[in-house]
């Protein structure tokens, strides 16, 4: 039977680290993302020892660092423990999940490598780099199933204190990730698309805000979501094969990207361009995405992988605080802009995806998708 909820897919996957959440709410226990950084304890730019495993740091004040504090709106119970970016787990259970075994509590070896039925994760100790592979068949499509197994994913890298740097890719060459699952806004009911919607602000915010090193390496066609993904990154890098794409290209199929996609452009490829792609739904050749700044490479397809290895080891060089410290400051007033307006967001999208008009956009757009097949 599909599993349709995050709360259903907690509840298979319990023990996977989600298990203490409540339902409907994706949250890192000890993120890296934003202030959580200063837990990891190895020199991420705040004099704090992390608590070994074991150790309990219960109580109502959790030393954690308060940069996100004045932008989330816990209720009084989750106040006890803050910090984190969208992270509303009280103070226990994210030190409960802190202790959920995983590969990081064994002995360290070269290579560690942990699936689920979605996300591929590999990681190379010897050089602190962990790389995601998206499985979604057929096309990588970002169901709530997936982003929630992707979210455990990054979860577990977060807590991984030798994890400094992720590469984001498909295991698909062709295509990198179709971007939103537009079934997922297709025909079900408000509670649904609240619940997918969260999903969505959930992995943005982690993946935007993380201190790690992210760096896409995009192997395939990445519209839409696809190319919100690979912008979280800190650096793209693009097989250079003219039959893909990439953008923005939700108004063509008469919807509208949030305002923190279009931030997140905007950061990427400025004012005018954004203005341009966004208004016009425009999907970008690989050459093109570079001269507009949407990617930072391109290169053979069978290079993909390898130069995102070196351009890692080369961003990986810099002093880790300053780095995060900095990147910190570039990006954290666009993720505070969601932050301070999540739930509004929430409702936005849930009208906006209910509308009579806008089922019947997708409904064609899906149609028009299989029949080129045709
Ligand atoms: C006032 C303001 C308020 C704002 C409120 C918010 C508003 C809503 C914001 C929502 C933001 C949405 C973001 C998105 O990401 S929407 C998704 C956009 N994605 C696309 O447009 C990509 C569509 N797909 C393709 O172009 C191609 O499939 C692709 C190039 C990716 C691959 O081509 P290929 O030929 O290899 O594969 P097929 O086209 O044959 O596809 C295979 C099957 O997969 C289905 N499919 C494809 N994409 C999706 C998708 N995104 N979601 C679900 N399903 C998808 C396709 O239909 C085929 O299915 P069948 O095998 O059953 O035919």
């Amino acid at each position: 039977m599909a599993l349709r909820t995050v709360s259903a897919l907690k509840r298979r996957l319990g023990g996977a680290g989600l298990g203490l959440l409540r339902s409907g709410q994706i949250s890192s226990a000890a993120g890296r993302s934003g202030a959580g950084r200063a837990r990891a304890g190895r020199g991420r730019g705040v004099a704090w020892t992390r608590p070994r495993l074991g150790e309990e740091q219960l109580g109502p004040t959790c030393p954690v660092g308060p940069t996100w504090e004045s932008v989330s709106r816990p209720s009084s119970t989750d106040r006890k423990c803050l910090g984190r970016a969208g992270n509303f787990l009280p103070c226990a259970a994210q030190h409960r999940l802190e202790k959920t075994p995983s590969y990081i509590d064994y002995p360290a070896t070269a290579r560690r490598s942990f699936s689920n039925h979605r996300v591929i994760v590999d990681m190379d100790q010897s050089l602190g780099v962990a790389t995601i592979k998206i499985k979604n068949p057929p096309v990588n499509s970002l169901s709530l199933e997936l982003l929630t197994e992707f979210l455990i994913g990054w979860e577990k890298l977060e807590n991984d204190k030798s994890c400094k740097g992720v590469i984001l890719t498909s295991n698909y060459p062709k295509i990198f990730s179709a971007g939103l699952d537009i079934l997922e806004m297709c025909g079900k009911n408000a509670a649904h698309y609240t619940e997918y919607w969260k999903a969505v602000q959930e992995l943005w915010l982690k993946l935007y805000m993380s201190n790690m090193v992210v760096i896409a390496a995009i192997n395939g066609s990445s519209p839409a979501g696809g190319c919100l993904l690979a912008l979280t990154s800190d650096y793209r890098v693009m097989a250079d094969n003219p039959k893909y794409t990439i953008g923005l290209n939700e108004t063509l199929l008469g919807i509208v990207a949030p305002f923190w996609f279009k931030d997140n452009l905007v950061n990427t490829i400025g004012n005018r361009a954004s203005e341009q792609a966004l208004q016009l739904g425009l999907l970008f050749s690989p050459a093109e995405a570079l001269k507009i700044g949407l990617v930072d490479q391109l290169v053979p397809e069978d290079k993909v992988q390898s130069t995102a290895l070196s351009v890692m080891s080369q961003w990986l060089k810099i002093p880790d605080h300053a780095r995060q410290l900095t990147k910190t400051m570039m990006r954290k007033p666009t993720a505070d802009l969601l932050l301070k307006q999540r739930e509004a967001d929430i409702d936005n999208f849930v009208r906006f995806i209910s509308r009579d008009g806008i089922q019947k956009s997708l409904h064609m757009y899906l149609k028009a998708l299989k029949e080129r097949k045709e």
